[in-house]
């Protein structure tokens, strides 16, 4: 797709959507610096695209609670100010959110209607994003995921496959529940929505999309040392028994059938999609 402009180039769904569309226009950090939303402004009003897609974000979950300020420039003030300038030219815009806007009460998959409630300062500030794009007018879509993975950059599976090696046992959480989901699915499911939106320009809205079926972070570690054939044990343990920086949702189950009904969107199985990216890491 030509006249597309993705915000992000080297994060895990950035380079997903680099591979699916190489014509597009991908900006790194040192093209536009999210840390200065009026930059970015700048640079989509000079662009002449036909959508947009940010596919950046400050994802250091723990290091956000020492950095709030940073935080929320990039993951809110940025995407707000880049929704006002895409709905100035009239152009669709796709931004990425996060299970973590919820505060993972009960055990029911969380629906794009739900209350939201972030606990730490990573989802309050996504939270804030989603809340000034919606504001900021103009054709927009969010699409709220979940537990991340690829054979790029930073994420649960690469930091697994590195602890695995050097040890027998691992403890893991077994009491956050959720569904991996891996960065091609989020890319595809944002041009997916893309081409919808220019060629229906009422759509848009809050959409949930995740890998399935819902599993715990010690289930996702376990299915990883079996299909990596690690040997390394994976010990349940609970939240409490794992202290961190930043409190993280129990439940982070999502509802993804509007995404279904809306766009014929539907959940990747995720073990299939971690075999492909394993063999992927692998070569
Ligand atoms: N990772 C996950 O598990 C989840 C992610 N999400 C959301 O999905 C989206 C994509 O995440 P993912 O691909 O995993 O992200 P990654 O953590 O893989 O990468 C983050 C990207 O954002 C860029 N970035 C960070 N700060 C800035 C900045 N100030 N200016 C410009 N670029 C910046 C990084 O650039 P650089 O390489 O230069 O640092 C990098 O390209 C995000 O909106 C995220 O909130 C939602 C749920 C789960
Ligand atoms: C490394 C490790 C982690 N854990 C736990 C901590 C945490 O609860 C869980 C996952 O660890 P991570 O550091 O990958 O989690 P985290 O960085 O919080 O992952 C989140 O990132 C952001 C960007 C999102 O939007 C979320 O959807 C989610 O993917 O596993 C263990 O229990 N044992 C371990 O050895
Ligand atoms: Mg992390």
């Amino acid at each position: 797709m030509s006249g597309l402009l993705v915000f992000g180039r080297t994060g895990q769904v950035a380079t997903e959507l680099a591979r699916a569309v190489p014509e597009a226009r991908f900006l790194g950090r040192d093209e536009a610096d999210l840390s200065d939303p009026a930059a970015c402004v700048r640079i989509l009003l000079a662009s002449n695209c036909d959508a947009v897609i940010n596919a950046a974000a400050y994802t250091a979950v723990d290091r956000a609670e020492s950095e709030p300020e940073s935080a929320h420039v990039v993951n809110a003030a940025a995407p707000t100010a880049i929704a006002g300038a895409a709905a100035a030219v009239g152009v669709p815009f796709v931004h990425i959110s996060t299970d973590y806007v919820f505060d993972g009460s009960g055990e029911a998959p969380w629906n794009e209607t739900g209350p939201t409630n972030p606990l730490g300062v990573y989802g309050k500030t996504k939270l804030a994003g989603e809340q000034g794009i919606a504001a900021a007018g103009g054709q927009w879509a969010v699409l709220r995921t979940s537990w991340v993975f690829s054979a790029h950059g930073g994420n649960f599976v690469k930091t697994m496959l590195r602890l695995g090696r050097e040890r027998e046992t691992l403890r893991v959480v077994a009491d956050q529940h959720g569904g991996p989901t891996p960065a091609n699915g989020i890319a595809a499911a944002c041009l997916t929505m893309i081409q919808a939106m220019l060629s229906d320009r009422t759509k848009g809205g809050i959409y949930h999309f995740s890998g399935a079926p819902d599993t715990s972070w010690a289930g996702f570690a376990r299915e990883i040392m079996a299909q990596a054939e690690l040997s390394c044990r994976i010990e349940d343990i609970t939240t409490a028994e794992y202290p961190t920086p930043a409190r993280r949702p129990a439940n982070s189950r999502l509802d993804c059938h509007a995404i279904s009904r809306d766009f014929g969107i539907a959940r990747p199985d995720w073990r299939a999609e971690l075999n492909k990216v394993l063999a992927e890491i692998g070569r």
